[in-house]
């Protein structure tokens, strides 16, 4: 359904284009106003999916109804209706926001393909505004407590500049989602974020995975193609796990962050790439550099910067708005309602031990929406949820 409003004093033309509309598609519902304050007041009280409203209407003109309406419903779009006078006028209100304008008397196939233009853009306009909440919301990083907010401060320092960055923390701390950050906030975030997960790439496979390989380097390479480090050109390579990676890749690693070129597998032609590292471990690098798994020069190449990202134990401040965030994306995500959480149940969710951290804490919260009751209560937690 698209709810169109019609706001026209002249009632024989109101008649015509309310019929007009409502004969032309069975999904259009066609209301009317008979002058301009009466439409206005009629969007603020409802959603309207378009409005066609005339510019010379006493009491309040087009022109007002349009501007008023921008500032409170500015995705409603509009289209003038102009008359012989205020043609000037109606090329003008497309500047104040307008869609577009026919002349009275309305031409039939005119109007009509302007009406769906109309509907259409409306469409689009929503869609992309819930995509890109989806994309943002995905992205937040929730929490108030001082230990976030030094981190946000770092990010916001850090980002703008080439530096490389080492994250360190444990488990589902919200590394990647620093990682995330540093790129959103720098000159590069228009070039592409490209994430290694180096645990999850086989050893024999790890250096062709970053560098690539030309034809017949290796018995699978039938062909030639480009690692991740040509991918991330201009932008930001993210090198999860970086703990986990073999010395012979680290040794290529670090070839690439002191020359800023690199060679495929099996081909000794340079290839130049301007791309900023960040990169994140679980692992405790000293130890692994004193047991001889990871090179120490490598680990002052990435850990010009260093940010470690506390565990959640250590910033429980922060889990009554992490429940209420997840609760809601959760809800958002399964297209129902957001369940609440009454106060005993966060105090208690408050004090468990979250070595699992913010991954976990996720799990729990979707785990009582779903098997607790309308609200989520004490003994929901206790009996879902106990540690
Ligand atoms: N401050 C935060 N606010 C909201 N969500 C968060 C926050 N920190 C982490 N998350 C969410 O928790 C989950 C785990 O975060 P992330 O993947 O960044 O952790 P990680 O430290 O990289 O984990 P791993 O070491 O397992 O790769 C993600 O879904 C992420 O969006």
């Amino acid at each position: 359904m698209s709810k169109i409003l019609v706001i026209e004093d002249e009632a024989a033309i109101r008649r015509v284009l309310v019929k007009i509309l409502t004969e032309e598609n069975e999904q259009y519902e066609v209301e009317q106003a008979e002058d301009g304050a009466k439409g206005l007041d009629m969007i603020k009280k409802n959603d309207y999916d378009l409005a066609l409203c005339d510019i010379k209407m006493p009491k309040m003109d087009g022109v007002e109804v349009l501007q008023e309406a921008r500032k409170i419903k500015p995705e409603t779009p509009f289209i003038m209706i102009s008359g012989h006078g205020d043609l000037d006028t109606a090329v003008n209100t497309m500047r104040l926001g307008a869609f577009d304008y026919i002349s009275k008397p309305p031409d039939l196939n005119r109007l009509l393909t302007t009406v769906r233009n109309a509907l259409d853009r409306k469409e689009l306009v929503v869609e992309n505004r819930i995509l890109k909440k989806k994309v943002s919301k995905r992205y937040e990083m929730i929490g108030e407590s001082g230990e976030i907010s030094k981190i946000k401060d770092m990010i916001d320092k850090v980002a703008p500049t080439d530096a490389r960055v080492l994250i360190t923390g444990a488990n589902g701390t919200g590394k990647e989602l620093v990682a995330h950050w540093i790129h959103e906030k720098s000159s590069r975030s228009a070039g592409p974020f490209i994430e290694v997960n180096c645990a999850a790439i086989p050893t024999e496979l790890i250096e062709s995975e970053l560098f690539g390989h030309v034809k017949g380097a290796f018995t699978s390479a039938v062909k030639d193609r480009a690692g991740k480090f040509e991918a991330a050109n201009k932008g930001t390579i993210f090198l999860d796990e970086v703990g986990d990676m073999s010395l012979s890749a680290q040794a290529k690693v670090l070839r690439a962050l002191q020359e800023s070129k690199i060679s495929r597998v099996g081909s000794d032609k340079d290839i130049k790439v301007d791309v900023r590292v960040v990169a994140a471990t679980n692992k405790n690098l000293q130890e692994e550099i004193e047991k001889g798994n990871f090179r120490e020069d490598l680990y002052h190449r990435l850990a010009v910067i260093l940010i470690k990202v506390p565990s959640l134990n250590d910033r429980r401040d922060d889990i009554p708005m992490l429940i209420e965030h997840f609760a809601d994306q959760i809800a958002s995500e399964q297209g129902s309602i957001q369940k609440k959480f009454s106060k005993k149940a966060i105090t208690l969710l408050q004090s468990y031990d979250w070595t699992g951290n913010i991954r976990e804490l996720r799990n729990v919260v979707e785990r009582l929406i779903i098997l607790g009751g309308k609200e989520v209560t004490e003994d929901d937690v206790q009996l879902f949820a106990s540690k």
